[in-house]
């Protein structure tokens, strides 16, 4: 069995729950409050802006130039591509990028990037992946589901960039080449190795699963 096959059956189930979050039905039926979805994409901005410094440590923990630049590209495509899509759901609904830039995070929010950050720091290029790939595959099998059973949903055009986006072929291939990494990395490795990667994956699929709560229960700081 692949290494990537043993972390799917470890956090199946949390990602099945993920189908059923009522912020992600709501995205799919498009029927989620718009005050719901400004909330999740401002929480989103600056959360991606701590997880796109998470590529920029593969660049630096890589050990080939073309590793290397498979991680630049992440980088880019996360700056440029992913986060250019909350800019422009912010420009619909009359928000600015520095108000977006200027979102305080939420507990939640902080814990999850400070997670992943803190791996990147004191962790090796295989923790790294481990913990930051449920952020990109979840979402990659929350579009490809989404798109699959909401396609004939006549409100489903409000959300229907989200949903094409994580849904793309282009956002699955990035997925599918960290999984493939992270497989050929740990060929071989000794079993107390592959459970510190296995523990970082399970966190973060949590943390997803959080991050999802958050946005739709409002989560923020008591005081
Ligand atoms: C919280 C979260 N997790 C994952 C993704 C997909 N990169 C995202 N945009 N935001």
């Amino acid at each position: 069995m692949k290494f990537s096959e043993r972390l799917f059956e470890k956090v199946n189930c949390i990602w099945e729950k993920t189908h059923e979050h009522p912020f992600v039905v709501g995205l799919g039926r498009g029927d989620l409050p718009v005050e719901s979805f400004i909330r999740y994409m401002k929480q989103d901005y600056v959360f991606l802006i701590d997880y796109s410094k998470l590529f920029a440590f593969g660049t630096v923990k890589a050990r080939d130039v073309e590793t290397m630049a498979a991680f630049a590209k992440l980088l880019e495509e996360t700056l440029n591509g992913e986060m250019d899509l909350h800019r422009k759901y912010a420009k619909r609904f009359g928000i600015t990028e520095q108000d977006l830039e200027g979102t305080e995070p939420t507990p939640i929010n902080l814990a999850y990037t400070r997670y992943m950050l803190n791996v990147a720091q004191n962790g090796s290029l295989e923790e790294l992946i481990s913990s930051l790939l449920p952020c990109m595959w979840s979402y990659w099998e929350i579009g490809k589901t989404l798109a699959e059973n909401y396609q004939n949903s006549s409100n489903h055009l409000l959300y229907g960039d989200w949903v094409k986006m994580y849904s793309s072929d282009e956002f699955g291939s990035l997925a599918i080449w960290l999984i493939d990494l992270l497989d050929q990395l740990t060929e071989g490795k000794p079993e107390r190795e592959l459970a510190v990667l296995e523990e970082h994956f399970l966190i973060t699929s949590r943390f997803e699963y959080m991050f999802w709560d958050m946005v739709y229960e409002g989560g923020d700081w008591p005081v």
